[in-house]
């Protein structure tokens, strides 16, 4: 089979687990995104693929080929395993120039000159760094140093590429057009990538699955789309989404095959297979609540907290009682007073239930596993678009 497979990887540092029972599988061609907060075990994930790290149980494969065996205590070493990997720490060769440290892979490798020559330039190009190609690294800025680092593991045409923070060190500007440029050299090269990062906007421009750690587990892995729109905890769900979901305390009441919630929000009804064991929570995403300045029919009245004006967007906190406060985010410019009461109105659809103790996403049952379903009737807020 081809393809990158984790069974049952543990990794310790001394008394520390570190990767708990991982098992996760990459496909050829996917560009694989480990995302998770800070220590929660990617680059050890990424570095126990590499041989950087060897795990004391489990079982890796790369494409069909057994590279860990723990139980047999056999690691295949890095040189064997076909990989390139990208640091974020780039570690380029100092004492030489941008262009033979590209060229450094091709030319071990004895390909002919001409040859070398047409690739390294390519690749430069595609980083957009011919013009630095006689500097040292020592002349280049962190930005600079990192495409160069890509450049030169990009230029092998290596199948699997692995890539540890490789843009943290550039400027917004420039790292959202290295995203693109990421993006376009997968679809090109049809590499197989797996990129570690904890930037979640990066991950779901970027990658074709995402898998999300927390604390060495693995928690979810899916689609970009799936993960955003239907987070599987509560963790997860706090994670994802910039600005933040909101999270509704909820009251709920069980009867075949639904449950009403009431909550700061009115009551609502959601279809769901399995009744929550008490509480629950509703996850709702900013962009996902329109407000209205006019009274709307099964609209929640709610009051302006703050406005949050940022150019292309104006975030707004409002309130119920001043306490919990409620995020919704409006394509735009719009001025609203403070204290000024308006109306909020959400599809059904979007709103994510989440047993508050357990916090695990409520199956909505409608075929499609935790997907949640068409509009539920809504008791106390008939939802709907809103209007200025
Ligand atoms: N060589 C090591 N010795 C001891 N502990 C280590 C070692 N390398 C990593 N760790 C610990 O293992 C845990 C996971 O580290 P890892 O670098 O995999 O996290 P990460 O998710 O990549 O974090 P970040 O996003 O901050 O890079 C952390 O608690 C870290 O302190």
């Amino acid at each position: 089979m081809s393809g990158i497979k984790l069974e049952k990887i543990n990794k310790y540092f001394d008394k520390n687990h570190i990767l708990k029972n991982l098992d996760l599988y990459i496909e050829d061609g996917d560009f694989m995104t480990l995302l998770g907060p800070s220590g929660c075990g990617k680059t050890t994930t990424l570095r126990v693929i590499t041989g950087l790290e060897n795990p004391e149980e489990g079982i890796l494969t790369i494409n069909g080929k057994e590279m860990i065996n723990g139980a047999k205590g056999f690691y295949a070493p890095p040189s064997k395993r076909g990989l390139n990997l990208v640091f974020q720490s780039y570690a380029l060769w100092p004492h030489m120039t941008v262009f033979d440290n590209v060229a450094f892979g091709l030319s071990i490798n004895k390909m002919p000159k001409a040859e070398i020559r047409t690739k390294v330039e390519n690749a430069l190009e595609k980083m957009r760094i011919s013009k630095y190609k006689d500097r040292y690294p020592s002349e280049l800025s962190g930005g600079q140093q990192q495409r160069v680092a890509i450049a030169r593991a990009i230029v092998t045409e290596p199948r699997i590429l692995l890539l540890d923070e490789p843009l943290s060190n550039l400027d917004a500007k420039l790292r959202l057009e290295m995203r693109a440029e990421l993006k376009r050299l997968h679809r090109e090269l049809k590499t197989t990538i797996v990129y570690v990062t904890h930037d979640q906007v990066e991950a779901l421009t970027l990658s074709t699955k995402i898998a999300i750690f927390f604390e060495g587990n693995m928690v979810q892995v899916d689609t970009p789309r799936n993960i955003y729109r239907h987070p599987i905890d509560i963790r997860v769900a706090d994670f994802i989404g910039n600005p933040k979901i909101n999270f509704v305390d909820a009251d709920c009441k069980y009867s075949n095959g639904m449950i009403i919630t009431t909550s700061e929000l009115g009551a609502l009804v959601v279809p769901c297979t399995q009744p929550p064991s008490g509480k629950v929570t509703l996850a709702i995403y900013p962009e996902d609540i329109q407000i209205s300045s006019e009274k709307v029919e099964g609209g929640i009245p709610l009051s302006v907290y703050s406005v949050m004006p940022a150019g292309s967007e104006t975030l707004f906190q409002l309130t119920t009682s001043g306490e919990n406060l409620i995020l919704a985010k409006v394509i735009g410019e719009l001025d609203l007073p403070i204290g000024k009461m308006v109306w909020v109105t959400f599809p059904l659809e979007k709103v994510n239930v989440y047993d508050k103790e357990t916090g695990v996403l409520v199956e909505r049952g409608n075929g499609e596993g935790s997907a949640p379903s068409a509009p539920a009737a809504n008791l106390g807020a008939k939802l709907g678009a809103s209007s200025f």
